[in-house]
């Protein structure tokens, strides 16, 4: 992916998310939730090795084959393992189900989706471990999560969930070992009442050890009342889609990044690290297909003005190996 491409180095931490998620044997703490990155460059990254992968296994015809089909062999393999059949038996047996281990999620934002994980089981032990020092001696060894429910989870319910029920919940969330929670947003009532309580909760949790909480500011006004509500990092929210930003946050592209800049400025000030989020890396529900270079763009801007962290969003899940 070109956004990943042109900035990489740089932002060498996106790679991290990338694809451990994929290996079916890791240990559910270790699988990102919050992995907005994962899709573009996770995909790149798999399809680079996906040659290699094949010819490690024993069965060198049919890894010929596969090197052969290149792209299209690796689409036909996603194709089949998001169809219904997704759950049943492995048309590759041993060796061959390593590679079906591997799943591209319909939507990687904000979610723990690998609904094939069990597959690997059909691996031998050495086959499979094989195949996985050849990925994982390509990416890095660290993942981060961020789990977003209490935000980006609530924003969206009908209901306005009580201040206690989420701060419970972030209790629980920070028990089961989560290190990174974004807890609220600091945005407009009117257009969020979900989280009109933003304050509360965060004020609520500043006795919480073991986590941090992040929280979204989208502009000075958002970033002040967070920092005086005890915010040590924010997160600003752009996006790669004109129409999504003006639906999202009521301006265009190019007047957020001037409102984002603002906002860096004075965490930068502060000694507040900043996440920058890009929504619509790959599709947009309003404009269809996003191009790259929209992309890289934004991700340059938010960069430059000092985000310590950047985050792809398939926001609307649309993103494939083919187009990602
Ligand atoms: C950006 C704005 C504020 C512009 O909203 P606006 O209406 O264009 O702004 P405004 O400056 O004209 O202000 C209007 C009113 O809002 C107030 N206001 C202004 N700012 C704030 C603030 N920070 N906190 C509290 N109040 C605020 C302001 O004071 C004023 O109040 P009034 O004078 O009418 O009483 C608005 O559009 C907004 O809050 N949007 C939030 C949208 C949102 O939260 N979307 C969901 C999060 S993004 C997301 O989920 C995507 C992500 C991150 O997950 C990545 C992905 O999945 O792709």
């Amino acid at each position: 992916m070109l956004a990943a491409k042109a900035i990489d180095g740089k932002l060498s931490r996106w790679r991290s998310f990338v694809p451990i998620k994929y290996f079916a044997s890791l240990p559910a703490f270790e699988r990102p939730i919050s992995a907005h990155e994962d899709l573009t460059s996770g995909a790149n990254a798999l399809m680079g090795s996906f040659s290699d992968t094949f010819c490690g296994r024993n069965d060198a015809m049919e890894a010929e084959n596969f090197k052969n089909q290149g792209v299209n062999g690796f689409n036909s393999l996603v194709k089949y393992r998001n169809d219904e059949n997704i759950r049943r038996p492995s048309p590759w047996n041993g060796q061959k189900a390593v590679a079906s281990s591997y799943c591209f999620p319909n939507r990687v934002h904000d979610m723990l989706y690998m609904p094939l994980r069990n597959f690997s089981s059909q691996s031998s032990a050495t086959s499979f471990s094989d195949v996985k020092t050849k990925f994982l001696g390509s990416i890095p060894k660290f993942v981060k999560i961020v789990e977003v429910g209490p935000r980006d989870g609530l924003q969206n319910e009908k209901a306005i969930v009580p201040t206690a029920v989420k701060v419970d919940l972030i209790k629980m969330l920070v028990s089961s070992g989560l290190s990174v929670i974004e807890a609220t947003s600091f945005v407009s009532p009117k257009w969020v009442p979900q989280l009109a309580d933003a304050k509360d909760v965060l004020e609520a949790i500043q006795c919480v050890q073991g986590a941090k909480f992040p929280v979204l500011t989208p502009n000075l006004k958002g970033f002040a009342a967070a920092v005086a509500a005890g915010a040590k990092e924010v997160a600003i929210f752009a996006a790669a889609s004109e129409s999504f930003s003006r639906s999202n946050i009521n301006c265009s592209i190019k007047d957020s990044l001037y409102r984002y800049r603002e906002v860096a400025h004075a965490a930068r000030n502060s000694s507040i690290p900043v996440r920058g989020y890009i929504s619509c890396v790959v599709g947009c529900p309003v404009e269809g297909a996003v191009s790259p270079s929209q992309v890289v763009y934004v991700a340059k801007a938010l960069l430059d003005m000092g985000c310590t962290e950047i985050s792809l969003g398939d926001t609307i899940g649309v993103g494939t190996p083919g187009n990602a």
